[in-house]
This record gives structure tokens, sequence and C-alpha cells, in this order.
């Protein structure tokens, strides 16, 4: 399969750093902070492919450097290690060698978001419809009139409901406001897509529709997905290949079939048991 991302040692240490950090951290020492020089090693040594069109699992449990890896690749972080390729359209953008402005470009045009947190993804004084246009503004699309039926469409699909478009998301309920927030996410059809604990704190019912709605994307635009969750039942549900995380390295990896059938880390072993 085309790969449309490769992620080589990437990590972030939070605090001053030591040269010792690294190697003082992770699982077999059971803690992310360096003894050293009390720097918080979120991450380190996270090295992975994404390939087009599939959704790569990012589990964990809280703490374990989950959103760090996201919000390295999205530009919300500078990592402090690494490196990570994004192959699009025959370029090959070195992503953390970027300027500013370049970063930018690719946040707006190719990369789309959706956070757990929809403060972090909306603004919440402006319309559902204005949300999509102002990313829209920001890429290519300028004509009043197309931007509003491109939103009117996204709408649609997400199943916000396009009459909905006037309003501000401040009124929507929870769910609808993950709708809201893929809605803009897919506005400028990025063929990657990052999600930080979509499902986090809803119904389990709106959860689901949330889940089946983001199959659906998979399915019909082939949007390749990082999904970052604590959750198995969405890892289970939404997710080709997975991660497994503890204290800011990658345990265990590979297709998610495997992983919950016969999961090799003990670590695995006893989330995939938990859960049963
Ligand atoms: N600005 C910061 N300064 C210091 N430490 C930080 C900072 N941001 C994150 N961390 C630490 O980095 C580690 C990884 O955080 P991260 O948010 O990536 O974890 P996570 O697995 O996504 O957890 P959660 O599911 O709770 O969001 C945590 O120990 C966190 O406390």
């Amino acid at each position: 399969m085309r790969k449309v991302l490769q992620v080589s040692n990437l990590g972030k240490i939070h605090g001053n750093g030591c040269p010792r950090c690294v190697a003082s951290t992770g699982p077999d020492v059971g803690s992310n902070i360096c003894p050293h020089c009390q720097s918080v090693v979120a991450n380190a040594a996270i090295s992975f492919d994404l390939h087009a069109g599939e959704i790569l699992g990012i589990m964990g449990e809280s703490g374990s450097g989950k959103s760090t890896i996201v919000k390295m690749l999205f530009f919300d972080e500078d990592p402090s290690l690494g490196e990570a390729i994004f192959y699009d359209n025959g370029h090959q953008w070195n992503l953390f060698s970027l300027n500013a402005a370049q970063q930018r470009r690719l946040r707006n045009h190719r990369f789309g978001i959706v956070y757990q947190n929809p403060h972090l993804g909306l603004n919440f004084n402006f319309s559902a419809g204005g949300n999509i246009a102002e990313r829209l503004l920001m890429s290519d699309l300028t004509h009043y009139g197309q931007i509003r039926e491109r939103a009117r469409d996204l709408l649609t699909r997400t199943e916000v409901g396009s009459e909905r478009m006037d309003e501000s998301p401040k009124k929507f309920s929870g769910g609808m406001q993950q709708r809201v927030q893929i809605a803009k996410a897919l506005s400028t059809s990025p063929p990657v897509l990052f999600l930080d604990e979509v499902t986090t704190g809803l119904d389990l019912s709106v959860q689901a529709r949330i889940l089946d709605l983001i199959l659906e994307i998979q399915q019909e635009l082939g949007t390749a997905m990082i999904a970052v969750t604590h959750d198995l039942g969405v890892i289970r549900l939404l997710a080709d290949r997975t991660i497994v995380m503890k204290n800011g390295r990658i345990i265990e990896a590979g297709l998610t079939d495997q992983i919950l059938e016969d999961p090799q880390h003990a670590y695995t072993q006893q989330l995939v048991a938990s859960a049963l």
C-alpha cells in the first residue's frame, strides 16, 4: 500500500533534557520522568508508517504520550527528536524542516484534525457554516456561494443538517459538535485526518454513530487516519493496525485483530483482559 506518512524516532521532551533522558525513562523503568534532570519524556523512539486509506490506532493509558504524537504531526508542538516525511502527490515533505508558512499550508490544506474538546477545533463565536468557511478561506476557495454550497454539503453528509448551518455550535449537543469538527476537517478533502479521543465523554449511542461516520468517511473518501484513544472498543471498531504505548514508548504494534487476539506484551494482555 502507498505510504502517506513515515515517522522515524520521533520524541518530545518537556524540560531542559539531558543526555540520559531517553535511556532513563520508558516502560522498563516504569516512568516518563528523567531521574537525572526531572524532564518529562512525553515520548521517544516513535517510529511507524501510515498508509493511504488506513486507520492507525494509537492506544495507551492516560499520560502514555499518545496525544503528543498527533500534536507534533499537526504542528501544535515542536518535536525534540526525530523526523516525519509526508508523501503527497509525488512530493515528499520533511515535516519538521518546513518553515512556518509551509507548515500552516499543510495544516490548512492537507491535514485535518478532530479534538476531544470541541473548543479546540471550533470557534464558538462563528456559526457551524462559518467554521467551515473559515477553514476554506485559508485554503484556495474564496467564492462566497461556493463556500456556502460546500458547507451545506458537508453538514448534510455529517448529519448535522444544512438547516442548522447558521447556528452556533455552542447550541449543539456534544455529538453534533464533533460532527461539525469532522465536517470542518474534511472541508479541504485532506488525505490525512488526526482523531484525538473524538468520542471520549459522549453517550455510547452517540459514540457509535460518530464511529460509523468515521468508517463511512474512510470507505468513501479513502482518508488515512490516526486515531488516538484509550478505549479498546474504539480501536476494535476503527483501527486496521494499532500501536500500543506505555510510558512514552511503543510497546507493541501490528494488525489490530492480532493484537487483540494474541497480545504479546504483558501490559497489552492486561488491557485486553480488562476490557473483556
Ligand atoms: N507542557 C507539558 N509540560 C510537561 N509535561 C507535559 C506537557 N504536556 C504533556 N506533558 C506530559 O507528557 C506526557 C504525555 O502526555 P500526552 O498528553 O501525550 O499523553 P496521552 O497518552 O495523550 O494522555 P491523555 O489520554 O491523558 O491525553 C504526560 O506525562 C504529560 O503529563
